[in-house]
């Protein structure tokens, strides 16, 4: 088996005298379905943006497929196989959900060096943009623009965007943040439908979700693991009740 998608090796980060990150070691299968879950303040989101190269660790190294990536930018990153989902505002509201993957896949496709000839090159963007969205069930947005959909549809573009570049590993940071729990049903349905090869790694508060969704769960407090384990092992672990389950006034 070739190497795991992702891996952390000793993480470390600190600001000043405050360590944010402490020796953090993880291993993301290959079509793994794992969540990062933890209070407030816990170091989820620098813990993102260690693995995608926006922030550089004190200590210790992140690997993408076996290549060690820990001096690279995030874009090399992008490149060899890491996207998160994007933000909101990296959509053109003006476009249609085709024209935007179909511009995604443009730039994957200009990437590879594999730029055909216009007609055919335009005719397999279309059928490859279909193709995408109908693997999330996604193709009765195709026709629509940007500005025309609800907050919940706008992030399930995002999610079909960062699937263009074909990822081996999909960073999701709360899928579900602000979505109305009508439309929240919907992206869980996207969720489950990803493809089963890319990797996931799931950062979310709704706890609903996480025990859905994902097969591991890796449980973090004050920048350090505290345990990982199936959905079964972190429901039954009192630490994680005391220190996380049993806050669920959490917003
Ligand atoms: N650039 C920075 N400089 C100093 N301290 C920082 C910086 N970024 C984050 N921190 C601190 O690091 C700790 C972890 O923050 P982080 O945002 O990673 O947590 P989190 O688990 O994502 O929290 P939340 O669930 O609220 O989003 C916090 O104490 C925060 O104040």
């Amino acid at each position: 088996m070739s190497a795991p998608p992702l891996e952390l090796h000793g993480l470390h980060k600190t600001f000043g005298a405050l360590a944010v990150t402490r020796d953090v070691n993880l291993s993301l299968a290959h079509g793994a379905r794992h969540a990062l879950i933890g209070p407030n303040g816990a170091g989820k989101s620098t813990l993102i943006n260690l693995i995608t190269g926006v922030l550089s660790p004190t200590a210790g190294r992140v690997s993408i497929a076996g290549q060690d990536v820990t001096k690279l930018s995030s874009d090399r990153r992008v490149k060899l196989g890491l996207a998160r989902t994007f933000q909101i505002n990296s959509l053109f509201m003006r476009l249609t959900v085709a024209e935007n993957i179909g511009l995604a896949l443009a730039a994957r496709h200009g990437l590879d060096g594999r730029i055909g000839r216009p007609l055919a090159r335009r005719e397999a963007l279309v059928a490859e943009a279909a193709e995408g969205l109908r693997t999330l069930g996604l193709l009765d947005l195709a026709g629509r623009r940007i500005n025309e959909l609800a907050y919940g549809q706008r992030r399930q573009v995002e999610i079909a965007l960062a699937l263009a570049l074909k990822p081996k590993v999909l960073l999701l940071d709360e899928p579900v943040a602000g979505v109305p729990s009508t439309e929240g049903k919907r992206l869980f349905q996207l969720l489950e439908r990803l493809p089963e090869d890319v990797a996931v790694l799931v950062i979310e508060h709704d706890m609903d979700l996480v025990f859905r969704f994902a097969k591991r769960i890796t449980v973090l407090v004050e920048g350090g693991i505290l345990v990982e384990g199936s959905v079964s092992d972190i429901r039954s672990d009192p630490h994680v009740r005391d220190v996380y389950l049993g806050k669920r006034g959490h917003d």
